[in-house]
């Protein structure tokens, strides 16, 4: 069989090759010609997967490996008996440690606690609903937003949105692209909630670009310049608006999800699915993840607990790299280039749960805040 893919997908021949000949595109750059001798396409987010592409050829299996799926037309593909697969949650820890990254770089940049702050959760699924879990676990008030769930599962656990911008001091955002139906997400963060977002209030979006009104954000933050935004999509992609590039306290090429791990298992979860399709057995993840580069750190001293967060989170992960990135590689290659290339060159990254931190002495009782950031531990 012949399988088009994405060359930006790790793992590739490790995953796909055990099944018939790979053929390696610009994500980008896939067009319907390319496909219409393919048996199989593996994209990333970045390639549109339309109906007039489908028509056109022999494909049986379509596979994303991506959470997000709104590059995908899967009406067109169940009407051309084409089947389907994503990867769920693939990257969800990932995000989670972006946030986190994020949120303990501009509390020592400005000077507060997380542990001071309600941070409000929109879009509570796979990313959400883990870093509502972190959060709780660490100690931080959350409040959550999710129409949908709350239409399944009651109103019990969450707040609409206006509520929630009312009462918080930190907002993420982690909703899907979803243009029209019951619970649209465009322009989610519209002028009129971006004008009502508090003084001083953080704003992260690590969904999708349009969710938030990128013109309206621009606006309060080059006016009053009272509030924080932290950004990792955009509207436009790759083409971002400069303006919002320079005013956010935190800028990145849509990479949030971008570990090492969450990669390998989204290309493994859709091995798994185009397996199950060609009944062919399955490889196990674990061959394919190698371990990490650093692996412990130790602490002894007394070190006040966000401190010593840091710490640990910067061992493994600091945002602030990727912000400097996009920065440099926009300026230097052009805007669309230059986004494009940190996503293609992106350094390896893990995820928290890959270092285990030795907790000795005073440090020893920092165990339960470090375990429920995301991090192994071990304690005397
Ligand atoms: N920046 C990145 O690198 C990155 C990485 C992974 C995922 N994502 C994006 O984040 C999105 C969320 O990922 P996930 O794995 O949590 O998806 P998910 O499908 O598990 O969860 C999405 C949640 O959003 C809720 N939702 C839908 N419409 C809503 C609305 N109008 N208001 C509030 N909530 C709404 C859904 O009910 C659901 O619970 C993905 O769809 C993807 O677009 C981005
Ligand atoms: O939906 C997702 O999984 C994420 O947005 C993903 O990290 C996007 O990465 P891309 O497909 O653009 O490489």
């Amino acid at each position: 069989m012949k399988i088009v893919m994405d060359a930006n997908i790790p793992a590739a021949q490790e995953c796909f090759g055990c099944f018939g000949e790979v053929v390696r595109l610009p994500g980008r750059e896939i067009t319907a010609t390319d496909i219409t001798d393919a048996d199989a396409l593996i994209v990333r987010s970045v390639t549109p997967v339309t109906a007039t592409m489908v028509s056109g050829s022999r494909l049986t299996f379509v596979g994303s490996c991506t959470i997000g799926t709104d590059h995908v037309d899967q009406m067109a593909l169940t009407e051309h008996g084409v089947t389907f697969a994503s990867a769920p949650g693939c990257n969800a820890e990932a995000v989670v440690d972006y946030v986190l990254s994020s949120l303990l770089s501009l509390a020592e940049r400005d000077q507060w606690q997380l542990s001071e702050r309600r941070v409000g959760i929109v879009g509570v699924g796979n990313v959400g609903g883990r870093l509502q879990e972190r959060l709780r676990a660490m100690g931080v008030a959350t409040l959550a937003c999710d129409p949908p769930r709350a239409a399944a599962e009651g109103d019990k656990e969450f707040v609409d949105l206006d509520t929630l911008i009312e009462q918080c001091d930190v907002i993420c955002l982690h909703t899907p692209a979803v243009q029209g139906g019951k619970y649209p997400t465009h322009h989610l963060l519209d002028a009129r909630r971006i004008e009502e977002l508090k003084p001083g209030c953080v704003v992260l979006n690590a969904g999708r670009g349009d969710c938030i009104d990128g013109l309206a954000l621009r606006v309060r933050l080059a006016g009053k310049g009272d509030i924080t935004a932290v950004l990792d999509v955009w509207e436009h992609e790759p083409r971002i608006d400069v303006g919002l590039r320079d005013l956010a306290a935190i800028a990145t090429p849509h990479i949030a999800g971008y570990s090492l791990d969450g990669k390998l298992r989204g290309s493994w979860q859709v091995h798994a699915a185009l397996a199950r399709h060609l009944d062919r057995s399955v490889l196990a993840l674990e061959e394919l993840l190698p371990p990490p580069a650093v692996a412990e750190l130790n602490l002894q001293q007394a070190l006040a607990p966000e401190d010593a967060l840091r710490l640990c989170a910067r061992a493994v992960y600091d945002v602030r790299r990727d912000h400097d990135r996009l920065h440099w590689y926009t300026r230097h290659q052009g805007i669309e280039a230059g986004f494009d290339h940190c996503r293609a060159h992106y350094p390896l990254r893990r995820e928290f749960s890959t270092l285990t931190v030795g907790l000795y002495g005073e440090a020893s009782q920092l165990k339960g805040l470090i375990q429920a950031a995301g991090f192994q531990t071990v304690a005397e």
